[in-house]
C-alpha cells in the first residue's frame, strides 16, 4: 500500500510528495521530487532512457502519465494472486521499481511461489532492491534480474507480466517475445499486458490522445512538458492497436485474449494458457 500525500513548495517547481509505505511493519516515509523533466525548454530532445533523472522520479511520472496505472497495479495483484500455480516462477518483465512485483508479492498466498522481476535498467534495479527491501510483511523472494527481457530463461511459469513494457521493444522483435512467454508457461497460466496502444482511424486516435493530454494536464503537465516527452518518446516507444496485440497474442499460441482494462488510448489484457 503506497499513500501519497502532496507539499508545495512555491519558490521552484519543485512540489515536493511524501511517499508514505506500508511495506513494512514500521511505515518508512520517503521524500520524492516531483517529475519535471521536460519542464525547461530544452535545446535538444534526446531519445527517453530510463536513467537516473527518470528513476528519481520515476513512481510520480507513472501515475500521472498513464491512466489507470494503479488500478493496473493492484489488480495484478488479484490476478496473481488467482493465477500462481505452487511451485511455479511469477515473472515481471521490465519491472521498473518492483511495483507489479511488490503487488504479486502482497496479494499471491499459494505455496512455493516465487517472483523474478527483470530489467536492463541498472538505476531502476538499484532502487527496485531498496524498495522490495522495505517489504518486510510478505515472504514470497522475490529475484532481481538485470537483462534484456529478450534475454531471459522463461520457465515453469504461471504468471508473466508486461506492464508497459513490450511497448519499448522494437515490433519486429515482439512476436518471437510472445512465442518464448508462452512457450514458458505452465497450461493454465497467464500472460498480463498493458500497453499504450494506437488506433488506425485518425479520429478515434485523435479522441484518445487529446483525452490523454487533457489527463496529463490535469495532472499538472504542461503543454511544453507533453509536447517535449512526446518527442522524446516517439523512437523508442512505439505503440500498436489493439487488433494487432490480439492478433500476436494468437500467433503466439493463446487462444483467448480479454481486454480487462482501457483508459483512453491505455489498455491492459489477459491471455491464459
Ligand atoms: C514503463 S516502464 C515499466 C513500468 C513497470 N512495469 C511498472 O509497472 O511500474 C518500462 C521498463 O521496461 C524496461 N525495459 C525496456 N526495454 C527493456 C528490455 N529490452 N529489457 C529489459 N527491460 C526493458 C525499462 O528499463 C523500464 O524500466
Ligand atoms: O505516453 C506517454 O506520454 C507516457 O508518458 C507513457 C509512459 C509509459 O507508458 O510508459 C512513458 C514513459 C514513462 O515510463 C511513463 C509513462
Amino acid at each position: 500500500m503506497v499513500c501519497f500525500r502532496h507539499r508545495y513548495d512555491d519558490t521552484n517547481r519543485t512540489r515536493l510528495k511524501t511517499v508514505e509505505t506500508n511495506y513494512g511493519k514500521k511505515a518508512e516515509t520517503v521524500t520524492r521530487k516531483t517529475d519535471a523533466l521536460y519542464a525547461a525548454p530544452l535545446q535538444e530532445i534526446i531519445d527517453f532512457q530510463f536513467d537516473e533523472r527518470v528513476v528519481a522520479v520515476f513512481p510520480d511520472m507513472i501515475q500521472r502519465s498513464v491512466p489507470g496505472y494503479g488500478m493496473i497495479i493492484s489488480n495484478i495483484g488479484i490476478l496473481a494472486a488467482k493465477y500462481a500455480q505452487a511451485g511455479s516462477h511469477c515473472y515481471d518483465l521490465g519491472c521498473s521499481l518492483g511495483a507489479a512485483s511488490l503487488a504479486m508479492r502482497q496479494r499471491i498466498s499459494t505455496p512455493d511461489c516465487d517472483i523474478i522481476a527483470v530489467d536492463n535498467s541498472p538505476a531502476m534495479l538499484e532502487r527496485a532492491r531498496e524498495l522490495l527491501a522495505l517489504d518486510t510483511v510478505a515472504s514470497i523472494p522475490v529475484t532481481i534480474i538485470c537483462s534484456d527481457i529478450q534475454d531471459v530463461t522463461i520457465e515453469n511459469a504461471s504468471v508473466v507480466v508486461l506492464n508497459f513494457t513490450l511497448q519499448f521493444i522494437p515490433p519486429p522483435q515482439r512476436l518471437a517475445l510472445m512465442q518464448r512467454i508462452y512457450g514458458g508457461l505452465n497450461p493454465g497460466g497467464i500472460l498480463i499486458l498493458s500497453e499504450k496502444i494506437a488506433f488506425s482511424e485518425p479520429e478515434r486516435q485523435n479522441f484518445h490522445v487529446g483525452l490523454h493530454h487533457d489527463f496529463k494536464r490535469a495532472n499538472g503537465y504542461s503543454d511544453l512538458e507533453i509536447s517535449q516527452k512526446r518527442s522524446a518518446l516517439e523512437n523508442v516507444m512505439i505503440p500498436e492497436t489493439l487488433a494487432v496485440h490480439h492478433k500476436r497474442l494468437k500467433a503466439a499460441g493463446f487462444s483467448c485474449s480479454e481486454l480487462w482494462l482501457q483508459c483512453f488510448n491505455f489498455v491492459s489484457l489477459v491471455a491464459i494458457k
